[in-house]
């Protein structure tokens, strides 16, 4: 595992919009492929990227920590350790606990089942320890959600960029409930399965989420996938990681 910049993520312009500043910069597929020996040396050749793989991630660059060891899974009540969690919330079926098991495990999914209340899981280390906490994305299970949020360091809200009839709906939740409760914190959007044919590239997400109206917050915009049977991390899903063991290295 590295870091953002040892990998080869360069970032390619930087806009301030909303008060919010974004770096901006390309994956090169959404194959999982993490192109760490190119270097990319311009705004021009990471366009040129852009353009040909539809793809691409905003983020704020971060150092990483590498994870040396992980916690199985667990259906549990959530910790009471106040603003030190990383919240994973979106509609159900949208990847969660999937992207949480690669998170943490590494290595290839099992299968997993709709979660039905919550779902905490670990990543530990040495000196560092990051719990997240996923709560399910059924209906009836959505009114708990804006229930955690205080206790959250960053929350990570999981979208299906292969359903677009339900970004409306994500983003109800996501502005009116959720970014309403905390106008301060730091929002992750994953936009899960974009291996799927005819997924949303990230630039028409961060459209359909009205993603640039989040308030003054700190944002990331990532493309994921995770698929059972692959065993590397696909490059959206480590960078997601590097940034959250970042962020909770950082206390925010
Ligand atoms: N093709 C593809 N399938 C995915 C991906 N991520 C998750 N899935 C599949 O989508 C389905 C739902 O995944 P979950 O991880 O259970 O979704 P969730 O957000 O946890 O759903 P709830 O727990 O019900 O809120 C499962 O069949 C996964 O295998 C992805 O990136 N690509
Ligand atoms: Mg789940």
């Amino acid at each position: 595992m590295f870091g953002l910049r040892e990998a080869g993520v360069l970032a390619v312009s930087v806009a301030a919009a909303g008060g919010i500043a974004y770096l901006i910069w390309n994956y090169a597929s959404s194959t999982g492929e993490r192109k760490s020996e190119e270097p990319r040396d311009g705004a021009g050749e990471a366009e040129r990227r852009r353009e040909e793989a539809g793809r691409k991630v905003e983020v704020i660059p971060a150092q990483a920590a590498p994870v040396v060891g992980a916690k199985a899974p667990e259906q549990s009540q959530p910790a009471d350790s106040a603003g030190t969690q990383v919240l994973v919330l979106g509609l159900d079926g949208a990847g969660k606990t999937s992207l949480l098991q690669h998170l943490a495990s590494g290595g290839p999914e099992q299968d997993v089942q709709p979660t039905q209340g919550f779902n905490a899981v670990s990543i530990n280390r040495e000196d560092l320890h990051v719990e997240f906490l996923e709560i399910g994305g059924k209906e009836d299970l959505r009114p708990y959600w804006q229930r955690y949020m205080s206790k959250a360091l960053l929350l990570v809200f999981v979208v299906d960029s292969s359903s677009p009839q339900r970004f409306p709906l994500a983003k109800t939740h996501l502005h009116y409930e959720l970014l309403a409760a905390d106008p301060r914190l730091p929002l992750m959007v994953l936009a899960n399965k974009q291996d799927l044919p005819g997924s949303c590239s990230i630039t028409d997400l961060h459209d359909a989420l009205s993603l640039s109206e989040v308030g003054d917050r700190r944002l990331f915009l990532i493309g994921t996938h995770v698929k059972k049977g692959e065993a590397e991390l696909s490059s959206g899903v480590q960078d997601a990681r590097d940034l959250i063991i970042q962020m909770v290295c950082d206390g925010r």
